[in-house]
C-alpha cells in the first residue's frame, strides 16, 4: 500500500525537495502538486531536474477535491498561510505536516509576537506536535498535525540536547552562531539573494532579532527544565545549501572530552540521521548536502571552561523536506529511514 501525498507549495525550494524525495519513496505516491502561480504547467517545466521522474502537472488548491485523493498533506508555504488550509483539510481526517512556522510554537503569543501575524486557530496549534523525531518520536507516532522544525533550530537543538538533558552547561551562557546557504531564503526574488549581493560575500543578518530565536529557546528550555534565553546570530553564506552552527556554552563541571563524547554517543545511539563524527573529523556543509543527516561534534575547551558544539545539516533536507518525510514515515508506521537512507553528494 502506498501513502497518497499532496504538497501545497510544491514549487518552492522546500516543496520541490519534498517532490524529489517522495518521487523516489517506495511507500509514497505523489497525488497532487499544488501551486499558486503555475497551475496547469508540467512540474518538470518548473523544475527540469525532475524531468522523467515526475510527470504530473501543477494545479491550484481545491480542498474538496484534494481531500478525496490524499492520505497526508504537506504545506511548504509562507508562514500564516498553512493555518486555514490545515483547518479545512483536517476536518476530513487527513494528516497534515507543515514545513513553515505556523504549528511549531507552544504559545500563540510568542508566534504572533515574532511572526507579526495573528494565529488564526489556537486550538489547532494546541493539537500540533513539534516534529523533531529524535526528541518527540512517540508523540509524532500519535499525531495528526506536525509542525516541522525550522532549519536553524534543527541544527542548534540537536547540537545541544545531550548537554542540556545531562545538566552540564550554564543555561545562561549559550551563544549560537549559525550560517546558512541562500536556498534558506526560498525561491522568491529578493534583493538580498541576488548573485552580486551574495557571491564572494559573508554577512550577518537579523542580529538579536531572528524569528528562530524563540523556537530554539522553547525547545532548549524544555530540555533544560528551566527558561532559557540565548544569543543567536545568523549569517548568509555564498553557497546554495547547508547550515553550519557553532554553539558555545560554559561547562558547569570539570568534564573531559571523552566523557562528553560518551554522553553524545549514548544520547544518539540508534539514531541513523544524527552522526557523532569520529575524533579528527568536524562537521561541514558539504558532508551533509543532499542527505537527511545532522553531523555533530562537541569539543571541550579546557582553557576557557566552555564546550563548543559544531553541527551541520542540509537546510532543505534535515532542515525541511527530509525531516518532514521522516515525520510522515513515523506517523504512518514505516521505518523512519524509508526513502531517506541515501548519502549526500560530494563534492
Ligand atoms: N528554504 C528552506 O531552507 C526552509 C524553508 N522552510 C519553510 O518552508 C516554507 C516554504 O519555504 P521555501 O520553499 O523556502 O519558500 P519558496 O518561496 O521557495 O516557496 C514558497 C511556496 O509557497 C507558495 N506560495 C507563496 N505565497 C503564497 C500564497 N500567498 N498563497 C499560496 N501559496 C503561496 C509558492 O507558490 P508559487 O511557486 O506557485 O508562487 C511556493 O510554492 C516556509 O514557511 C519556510 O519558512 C523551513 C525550513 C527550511
Ligand atoms: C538564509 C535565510 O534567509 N534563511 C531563512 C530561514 C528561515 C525560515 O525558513 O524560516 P521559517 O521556517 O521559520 O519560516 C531566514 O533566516 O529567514
Amino acid at each position: 500500500m502506498k501513502i497518497k501525498v499532496g504538497i501545497i507549495g510544491a514549487t518552492g525550494y522546500a516543496g520541490a525537495e519534498l517532490v524529489r524525495i517522495l518521487a523516489a519513496h517506495p511507500n509514497a505516491e505523489l497525488a497532487a502538486l499544488i501551486t499558486q502561480s503555475y497551475g496547469g504547467k508540467a512540474f518538470c517545466e518548473v523544475y527540469p531536474h525532475l524531468y522523467k521522474h515526475v510527470l504530473m502537472d501543477c494545479r491550484e488548491l481545491d480542498i474538496p477535491s484534494l481531500v478525496q485523493e490524499v492520505d497526508v498533506v504537506f504545506a511548504a508555504l509562507p508562514h500564516g498561510h498553512a493555518v486555514p488550509v490545515a483547518r479545512e483539510i483536517m476536518k476530513y481526517g487527513k494528516k497534515f505536516i507543515d514545513l513553515g512556522a505556523d504549528f511549531r510554537f507552544n504559545s500563540k503569543d510568542t508566534y504572533e509576537q515574532w511572526y507579526k501575524v495573528e494565529h488564526a486557530d489556537p486550538d489547532l496549534l494546541a493539537q500540533s506536535v513539534y516534529g523533531l523525531p529524535e526528541l518527540y518520536r512517540e508523540k509524532i507516532k500519535q499525531a495528526s498535525l506536525v509542525g516541522n522544525p525550522g532549519c536553524y533550530p534543527t541544527s542548534v537543538i540537536l547540537g545541544l540536547a545531550p548537554l542540556l538533558v545531562h545538566g552540564l552547561i550554564d543555561t545562561k551562557s549559550v551563544i549560537a552562531d549559525s550560517k546558512s546557504g541562500v536556498s534558506g531564503a526560498g525561491r522568491g526574488l529578493s534583493l538580498g539573494s541576488h548573485f552580486c549581493e551574495v557571491n564572494e560575500n559573508f554577512r550577518a543578518y537579523n542580529v538579536a532579532a531572528h524569528r528562530h530565536t524563540p523556537e530554539i529557546e522553547q525547545e532548549l528550555s524544555k530540555l533544560a527544565g528551566e527558561e532559557m534565553i540565548i544569543s543567536f546570530t545568523t549569517h548568509l553564506l555564498p553557497i546554495n545549501r547547508g547550515i553550519l552552527s557553532t554553539v558555545y556554552a560554559g561547562l558547569k563541571q570539570d568534564i573531559n572530552l571523552d566523557q562528553v563524547r560518551s554522553i553524545y554517543e549514548e544520547f544518539y545511539r540508534g539514531e541513523f540521521f544524527v552522526r557523532l563524527l569520529p575524533p579528527g573529523l568536524l562537521p561541514q556543509t558539504k558532508a551533509v548536502a543532499g542527505s537527511n543527516h545532522c553531523d555533530v561534534v562537541p569539543v571541550v575547551d579546557r582553557r576557557t571552561g566552555r564546550v563548543v558544539v559544531i553541527s551541520a545539516i542540509d537546510n532543505l533536507i534535515k532542515g525541511a523536506a527530509g525531516q518532514a518525510v521522516q515525520n510522515m514515515n513515523i506517523m504512518f508506521g514505516l521505518p523512519e529511514t524509508t526513502g531517506l537512507d541515501k548519502p549526500g553528494l560530494y563534492p
